[in-house]
């Protein structure tokens, strides 16, 4: 039996190696995560839906034992996520009588969370995804349709960073999108990052999601996404890492085990993902799996529903997968 060495502790000196965890995996793949991860991001439990569900109403237990838990075994934790149009309370956006909310209103409850949320946990989070998602995929406009678009206007997203400054003025506050290395969202990614240092708006980095698979995207594009968002002077975070056996648009639900071709090529890719990951080693400061091990990933649900995945370092009895020997081998 070869002795495995610790992922975080081989990385040591380049970047924290984290991974997204949830009330399950904490107690289910505990030893995995003392032993390999530096850094811990709640898959869930610290979005806004799970903190203030219920205005005025902040539900603060299970980010809490995240928390013990990180304190107890010296990890250190990325915060997930404050703005998102995703998994957001519809009352954040309505007036008591059901009307649509006005600006003022939703900039107040948007200050109120930020602030109770980050000042009861200041100090302990090292890093903040302030903003997530909030640039558009495809077509003309930089920024996606939300609720928090249309009813403050796209200052939002300054708003929500000079907030978030105001409630810990030493956590690192980051925006964080996927498909961040597709060309046509990476400009747009760069120009609202690039507005945000230019303004002075308090941003210190940019979280890299990293939902990548074997066939793409290119090791060109993201070497261009990584010059391009650290010529602005930010960090960079990799920040929800898994790589796909399966190609975007493949819905196929047949594969009931890793084909052998599927374990070659993802070894192969997660090889060139940390070559490249250490030569940038001076800009990205954190890498986090958005998982442990493949036994738990949200990829089991998306975009297939009930479809099988094994996009992580560790097979589903928590052991090293080729692709970890391959990441370790520096
Ligand atoms: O890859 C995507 C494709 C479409 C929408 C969102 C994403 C990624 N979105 C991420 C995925 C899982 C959630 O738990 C994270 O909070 C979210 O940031």
């Amino acid at each position: 039996q070869k002795v495995v060495p610790s992922l975080s502790e081989v990385y040591k000196d380049d970047f924290k190696v984290g991974a997204a965890v949830n009330p399950i995996t904490l107690h289910s793949q505990k030893e995995l995560i003392i032993k390999h991860f530096n850094s811990l991001t709640a898959e869930n439990e610290m979005k806004f839906e799970s903190l203030q569900p219920e205005e005025g109403t902040f539900t603060f237990d299970k980010a809490d034992q995240l928390l013990s838990f990180a304190n107890e075994n010296h990890k250190s934790v990325r915060g997930h996520t404050l703005v998102w149009h995703n998994q957001t309370p519809d009352w954040v956006f309505k007036t008591k009588k059901g009307t649509i909310a006005d600006r003022y209103t939703l900039l107040e409850r948007m200050n109120t969370h930020i602030s109770t949320v980050m000042e009861r946990y200041k100090g302990q989070i090292y890093s903040w995804d302030v903003v997530n998602e909030a640039v558009a995929d495809t077509g003309v406009s930089l920024l996606r349709d939300s609720k928090w678009k249309d009813i403050v206007g796209e200052d939002f997203i300054d708003k929500a960073f000079e907030y978030a400054h105001l409630a810990d003025p030493n956590a690192a506050l980051f925006y964080n999108d996927y498909n961040e290395s597709h060309p046509e969202k990476r400009e747009k990614i760069y120009s609202l990052t690039k507005s945000l240092v230019e303004k002075g708006v308090p941003i210190h980095g940019i979280g890299l999601q990293a939902h990548w698979n074997i066939y793409s995207p290119s090791l060109d594009h993201i070497r261009v996404a990584i010059e391009r968002y650290a010529s602005l002077g930010l960090q960079i975070h990799i920040t929800e890492m898994d790589v796909s056996v399966y190609d975007v648009d493949d819905k196929r639900t047949d594969v009931k085990v890793p084909t052998q071709e599927m374990i070659i090529k993802q070894t192969e890719r997660y090889n060139s993902f940390f070559e490249l990951f250490r030569e940038y080693s001076d800009v990205i400061t954190s890498v986090t799996f958005w998982g442990a091990a493949d036994d738990y990933t949200w990829l089991d649900d998306f975009p297939v529903r009930g479809r099988k995945n094994w996009p992580l370092l560790f097979d589903e009895h928590h052991q090293p997968k080729q692709s970890f020997w391959q990441v370790i081998n520096r």
